[in-house]
């Protein structure tokens, strides 16, 4: 099966799995937002000053030459005048104060003289309107300032505040178990018998599932035994919108994952046409979606972003979005294994005749080291048999499958 026929699928498949909850804006950072957000307030509230000045009526201002006139008001933010301002007087005003009835112009201090004895003189030539923030220039109460459906960051946060709202309706996070499997897999910070080696998989895709924005529960280790290995399905599965494995899932005589899930629930698809990445599991376990991951580090790593990245997002409610890729001149050459589709690790280099994309000198997908290197994915069509320096290729940052 094809990326794209497995992504369709994944569309087709997995239905969104989470409710809609309120939380404090404190913990919105990140959430998705499960409804458009309407503007409680208009902001700014009132026609305010942009400056740090005098506001005037423009009326009174000389075109020509400089105008002195009274000072009788004075107007801080957060305190309004009570009355208006009558015409041919000048209002003291600092930065956020509400233009006080009448007045229309602000002109900063800086080009102000004033003269002592509660006269000041303006400049001549200002242009009416200067230096006043209009009220609902930024929005007005009713406009919707952020769409359902958004990944809310820090500034997402601030409009939320600044619009009036101490909760904000966000989507259930995805709650993600994870499990790696292999009897040569320890845990990092034991001791290493002879034949074993550490558990980077777990690591690895536990982080990735969390900057997806899903939460994590690090269901350990398992052992090639298919008994052990149906009993932890089994009981983890109900908890969970997504069960994660990585290994066992290839034709080896100790590769238990695929029977195990085809016998507590079903697959949906098992070997994708990609390199890295092949043998990658997409299934169902009752009501709970199941992706198994290839053992190979990068394999698990590179799945992880393509294939599982998109279960998240529609187990999240979200559109499946398609990722965007750069054109880039290659700054390597390639010939490609096989007809599977390919993802080099890679990244980007300035030169002096611009950008090119460098690729990792091992594409062996057992080499971790290749991934950290990395800063994206150089993606190789599978009709595509050879890739020489120069010709443009399409690079796919990481940032764009983790925001
Ligand atoms: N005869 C064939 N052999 C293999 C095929 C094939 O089509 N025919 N496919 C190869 C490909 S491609 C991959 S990818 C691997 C994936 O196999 P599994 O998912 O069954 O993974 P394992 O065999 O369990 O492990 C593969 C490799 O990765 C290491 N590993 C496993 N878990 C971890 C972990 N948590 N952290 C770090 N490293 C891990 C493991 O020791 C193996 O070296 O199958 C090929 N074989
Ligand atoms: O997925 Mo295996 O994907 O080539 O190492």
């Amino acid at each position: 099966m094809s990326l794209d026929e497995a992504l369709a699928e994944i569309d087709a498949r997995i239905r969104p799995a989470v409710t809609i909850e309120r939380v404090p804006l404190r913990q919105a950072s990140g959430r998705v937002l499960a409804a458009d957000l309407v503007a409680n307030v208009t902001h700014p509230a009132h026609d305010n000053a942009a400056m740090d000045g005098y506001a005037v009526h423009h009326a009174d201002l000389s075109p020509s030459e400089p105008t002195t006139l009274p000072v009788t008001a004075r107007v801080a933010a957060g305190h309004p005048l009570d009355r208006p301002l009558p015409p041919g007087e000048v209002a003291r005003i600092f930065t956020g104060g509400v233009m006080p009835e009448g007045a229309d112009t602000v002109i900063m201090q800086e080009d102000v003289t004033d003269l002592g004895d509660g006269r000041v003189t303006l400049p001549a030539g200002v242009t009416r309107g200067r230096h006043v923030r209009t009220a609902g220039g930024d929005f007005r109460t009713g406009a919707t300032i952020l769409a359902a459906g958004r990944r809310l960051r820090a500034p997402d946060v601030a409009l939320a505040a600044s619009a009036g709202h101490a909760y904000v309706p966000v989507f259930e996070r995805v709650r993600v178990g994870v499990f790696s499997t292999g009897d040569e897999v320890f845990e990092p910070g034991t001791d290493l018998p002879p034949g074993g080696l550490y558990d980077g998989n777990r690591y690895g895709m536990m982080a990735l599932v969390e900057a997806m924005g899903a939460e994590v529960t690090d269901l350990g280790h398992l052992p090639d035994d298919p008994d052990r290995i149906t009993r932890a399905l089994d009981d983890a599965a109900d908890a969970h919108h997504l069960l994660l494995t990585s290994g066992g899932v290839s034709v080896g005589g100790e590769d238990h994952v695929r029977d195990v899930v085809a016998a507590l629930g079903s697959l949906h698809f098992w070997k994708l046409a990609i390199k890295p990445g092949k043998p990658t599991a997409l299934g169902l376990i009752r009501e709970t979606a199941f992706a198994g991951l290839p053992g190979n580090p990068v394999s698990a790593l590179v799945t992880c972003l393509l294939v599982v990245r998109p279960v998240v997002q529609r187990l999240a409610g979200l559109p499946v979005t398609i990722p965007r890729r750069y054109a880039v001149p290659a700054g390597f050459s390639h010939t490609k294994s096989g007809n599977r589709r390919e993802f080099l690790r890679g990244w980007i280099e300035d030169t002096p005749d611009g950008p090119v994309v460098r690729v990792f000198h091992s594409q062996d997908s057992a080499m971790i080291r290749s991934m950290g290197a990395a800063a994206g994915l150089v993606d190789v069509p599978a009709e595509r048999a050879t890739v020489a320096p120069g010709e443009p290729v399409a690079y796919l940052p990481f940032s764009e499958l983790l925001s």
